[in-house]
């Protein structure tokens, strides 16, 4: 699959969205990190916010929800309109009927692993899956340090995908960045966030263009 670029907007301005959203419109997807300061230590936005944006740019949403219920919220995301929504394996209960309800409202269905979490225990849970989110970060906040020790994982990951068919994309979330993207593609990941280095470069659109071209092998 080509390489996709998803810009964390959680290092964008969050008082001009819209615009900051008008600032990369070569990117694949607007990636939105939902934290609700109960599973991770930090506090950011909720629906009202991502229907707004919904509203403001035609770039497809890929919501990112790091909170403690994700079963009882993701299927608003999908019905609000975003493209993606992703759960954490350490919150969510009810994991294959979450997945199946984000699919039932038209979006992508998305599920996250933290560093220290296997992935092999969710082999089973792939056909329900559109996209897999390996976090390269401890959740909760941007412009943290890439995590090499998940390298590994990366690439098992994309074995076990293989092994089912291939279909299941895999995203990587955290300190991706010109200096790591490359091992992350080498390593079998094909979806890209970068918040800080893209957000934080002096020109957006030329940062997502040469992350994309590093990343494509
Ligand atoms: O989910 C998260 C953090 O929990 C990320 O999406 C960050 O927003 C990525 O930021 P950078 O590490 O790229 O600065
Ligand atoms: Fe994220």
């Amino acid at each position: 699959m080509a390489v996709q670029i998803s810009p964390s907007i959680l290092s964008a301005d969050f008082a001009r969205l819209a615009d900051e959203a008008a600032r990369v419109p070569n990117a694949d997807w607007l990636h939105v990190d939902v934290m609700d300061n109960h599973f991770v230590p930090n506090l950011t936005l909720g629906l009202p916010v991502v229907e707004a944006l919904l509203k403001a740019t035609s770039t497809p949403i890929d919501c990112h929800l790091m909170i403690e219920d994700p079963d009882r919220w993701a299927p608003a995301y999908a019905e609000a309109g975003a493209g993606s929504v992703t759960i954490h394996a350490e919150a969510a209960k009810a994991p294959v009927r979450t997945l199946r309800q984000i699919r039932a409202a038209g979006a992508r269905s998305g599920f996250a692993l933290n560093p220290a979490t296997a992935v092999e225990p969710y082999e089973d849970l792939l056909p329900e899956i559109d996209m897999l989110l390996l976090m390269t970060v401890e959740p909760g906040f941007g412009g943290q340090k890439f995590l090499d020790v998940v390298l590994p994982k990366i690439r098992r990951a994309r074995e076990l995908i293989a092994k089912h068919g291939g279909q299941v994309w895999l995203q990587v979330d955290g300190g991706v960045a010109a200096d790591t993207i490359e091992r992350c593609a080498e390593a079998g990941a094909d979806v890209f966030v970068a918040g800080s280095a893209v957000y934080g470069a002096a020109d957006p659109y030329t940062a997502i263009e040469h992350l994309r071209s590093l990343a494509t092998t």
